[in-house]
């Protein structure tokens, strides 16, 4: 891995924020925006000519049936269903912490002024399906809909030429998923933003995918809500000399294994460590399965910085704004006050960052690319509203109508003024 020594913090900083700066690919854009238009104008029709042209699979029915989902459900290896019914327990557990309370006051004598939580009526929820299957992403969806009280949540997912992946299904019976088409890519995004004859029209959608997914939930923004812009997995490292180089290693390569465009980045105050961190990544590479992803984006994104001082680490984490951050340092709890930006923080040599992927509650859809300077978790916040209420006497009235009708005057509103009079005869 690259080991960066010696450099200036102030132009680190820089050189991360231009990497992550947000790039568009005209080609990409053109593609959706041909792909919205004519799932518009032609609903289902265009659905299953782009799941032959794009997944090579030839379908009457987008739609997944409950007997569909059953057998499938039936199949699963029992080891997998009851790991995914334990991550599930953990996910509702944790993510029923986050539901928003509905708050009321009342200022003087006459006046009640309220925020109503309430849930979104409809959420679409997107799950990959072009390079691997992602049961773990169904529950991250699902369980938080569920928990804010979504009345219907649709699922979709690209079709696959030997049927859907049943361990899918079976997380989606588990999480408890109202239905389920097959359709995937900008295509899904389009039909659960506009609605076809057979896929309803939702109010928000979430959920990862890959750059036409992205594009796609970026353009129908407005149309429906979108959770955030979900890109390539990431890591950050904040490890000292108590650290073990090879679990070092291995957390980094969890994530660089997803997409040859991940980042894998360790900051370190040890050059022991970053040696040792840097052979072993090698190492590791040799014997992964997903050797040739994981190589490239070690290549592309995989950097060690070394730095004098743990609080000049955490500085240059909080610039990097880490999907998932790892603390391997001695009394790693003490430092999550210091952490400003990061999707989701894991504390200590043991919290290894699979066990937020797949079982431990918290959410593994975050913000990437730095975007968790202001961006947070998929959470149950993601799928309440609020609605705001006011309600007045007529005595409460007489005491604030003046000063309405002088600021509405002030800002020339004539009609706001009378409305206030209009009581006062
Ligand atoms: N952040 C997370 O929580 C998380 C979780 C799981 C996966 N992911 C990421 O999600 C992404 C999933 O990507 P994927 O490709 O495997 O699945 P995907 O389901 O996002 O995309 C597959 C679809 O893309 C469309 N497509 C493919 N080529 C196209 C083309 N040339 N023109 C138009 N449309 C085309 C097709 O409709 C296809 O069905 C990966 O980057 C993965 O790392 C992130
Ligand atoms: N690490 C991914 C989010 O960046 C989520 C995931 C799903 N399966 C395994 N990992
Ligand atoms: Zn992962």
């Amino acid at each position: 891995m690259n080991i960066i020594k010696n450099e200036k913090l102030e132009e680190i900083k820089a050189r991360i924020r231009q990497q992550t700066e947000k790039t568009v690919d005209p080609q990409v854009e053109a593609r959706v925006a041909d792909i919205i238009k004519n799932v518009r104008a032609n609903g289902d029709t265009a659905l299953k000519e782009y799941g032959e042209q794009f997944d090579g699979v030839s379908l009457d029915e987008l739609k997944v049936t409950d007997e569909q989902i059953q057998e499938a459900f039936d199949q699963v290896d029992p080891d997998v269903i009851k790991a995914l019914e334990k991550a599930a327990r953990n996910i509702r557990s944790f993510h029923k912490l986050e539901v928003g309370e509905s708050f009321e006051d009342s200022p003087s004598n006459g006046i009640i002024r309220g925020t109503k939580v309430t849930p979104l009526s409809a959420v679409g929820i997107y799950v990959p399906g072009g390079t691997a299957a992602y049961p773990s992403s169904v529950l991250m969806n699902a369980i938080p809909a569920k928990i804010a009280g979504v009345e219907n949540i649709i699922m979709v997912t690209p079709p696959q030429k030997n049927g859907l992946n049943q361990a899918v299904l079976a997380a989606a019976k588990i999480a408890g998923v109202d239905c389920i088409y097959q359709v995937g890519g900008a295509q899904a995004i389009a039909a659960l933003a506009y609605g076809t004859e057979s896929i309803p029209q939702v109010d928000k959608i979430t959920g990862p995918g890959n750059a036409y997914v992205a594009t796609a939930k970026r353009d129908v923004y407005g149309q429906v809500d979108i959770d955030m812009i979900a890109g390539p997995s990431e890591i950050g490292i904040l490890a000292d000399d108590s650290a073990r180089a090879k679990d070092v290693a291995a957390d980094l390569l969890s994530q660089a294994e997803h997409d040859v465009n991940a980042r894998a980045i360790l900051i370190t105050n040890s050059e022991t460590l970053a040696n040792e961190v840097s052979e072993e990544v090698e190492e590791q590479l040799k014997i992964l399965p997903r050797e040739a992803i994981a190589r490239k984006a070690i290549k592309n994104n995989g950097f060690i910085y070394l730095v004098d001082t743990v609080d000049l680490m955490i500085d240059l984490m909080n610039a990097v704004a880490p999907e998932h951050l790892e603390i391997q340092l001695e009394n790693a709890y003490n430092y999550i006050a210091k952490i400003k930006n990061a999707g989701s923080v894991f504390l200590g040599k043991y919290a290894s960052e699979p066990l937020g992927d797949y079982l431990a509650g918290p959410n593994h859809i975050l913000p990437t690319g730095g975007t968790a300077r202001f961006s947070s978790p998929l959470g149950v916040w993601d799928f309440q509203k609020r609605i705001q209420y006011l309600q007045y006497s007529a005595e409460a009235l007489a005491a604030d109508a003046l000063d309405v009708t002088v600021l509405a005057r002030e800002e020339g509103l004539e009609a706001h003024a009378r409305a206030m009079e209009s009581r006062e005869k």
